[in-house]
């Protein structure tokens, strides 16, 4: 089953076309990377997929549900979630909150006034399980903003999976991050996403060959090719348009 399919959709922005064609099939429990140079409309491509504006024609699918054109919430019921280059938490709320507060809503407790939410046993353990998955139970008390930079993504991960989605899209999870925590994020981006479909925005090759099942290679709004690590790094076509030689 196909967790994610783009058929022929585009995207124009006044006359400029920036996304010019895009045709994809990602299966479920495929970890995806979308690579290719600045500007080349890879967070458009991810604002399309997640909701933030529709294609200007195509289809795109999210878990076999139209996903074109409809609206971000929809989406994200229809189990798809996303993170974002600029870190998207709450700074002024404690690092458990942020985690019960993306919990809460999935586990169904929409219209809740906060002094009940103590109480309720299933976001309690969902939240444990999260931050013990992100490797944050030790500063669960800790406000968000007072985090290191690489322990904010952490969260902001854990944020973003909170939910229960099955498809996560992480827009450059590892932008900013020294090659220690790198490492470190790239085990839990694997951990994490055991079991659901990832597609990542990425600009470290080490992090998209280390952690992509298949690589689609986005040029000029097209993608250029499409394949396994290996498939990709001997394309003619992608040496030339993007990695270089040295990546050969
Ligand atoms: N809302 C918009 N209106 C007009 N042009 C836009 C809009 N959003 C993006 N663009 C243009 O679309 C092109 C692709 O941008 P996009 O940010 O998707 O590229 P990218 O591959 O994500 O780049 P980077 O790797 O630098 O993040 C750029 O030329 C950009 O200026």
């Amino acid at each position: 089953m196909s967790a994610l399919v783009l058929k022929d959709v585009t995207k124009r922005f006044g006359a400029a076309e920036i996304i010019r064609g895009v045709n994809l099939d990602i299966p479920a429990g495929e970890r995806h990377a979308i690579i290719g140079p600045n500007g080349a409309g890879k967070s458009t491509l991810f604002n399309l997929i997640s909701g933030a504006f529709p294609p200007s024609s195509g289809e795109i699918l999210v878990n076999g549900k139209p996903a074109g054109g409809v609206s971000p919430f929809q989406i994200n019921r229809n189990g798809l979630s996303r993170s974002f280059q600029v870190t998207n938490i709450f700074h002024n709320m404690s690092v458990y909150e942020n985690v019960r507060c993306a919990t809460l809503w999935s586990l169904g407790h929409r219209y809740v006034f906060w002094r009940f939410i103590g109480g309720m046993r299933d976001v309690a353990d969902r939240t444990e399980e999260i931050l013990d998955l992100i490797g944050l139970s030790a500063v669960r008390d800790t406000q968000a903003g007072l985090l290191s930079y690489a322990d904010q993504r952490a969260l902001e991960i854990g944020v973003t999976i909170a939910g229960g989605a099955k498809v996560i899209l992480l827009d450059e999870p590892t932008a900013g991050m020294s090659h220690h925590e790198t490492e470190r994020a790239m085990a839990l981006i694997r951990k994490v996403t055991e079991g659901r479909t990832l597609v990542i925005v990425e600009h470290d090759m080490s992090v998209v060959f280390g952690l992509a099942d298949r690589i689609s290679v986005l040029v000029y709004g097209q993608i250029i090719a499409s394949g396994t690590p290996d498939e990709i790094r001997a394309d003619k076509k992608v040496k030339e348009a993007y990695l270089g030689e040295e990546a050969a």
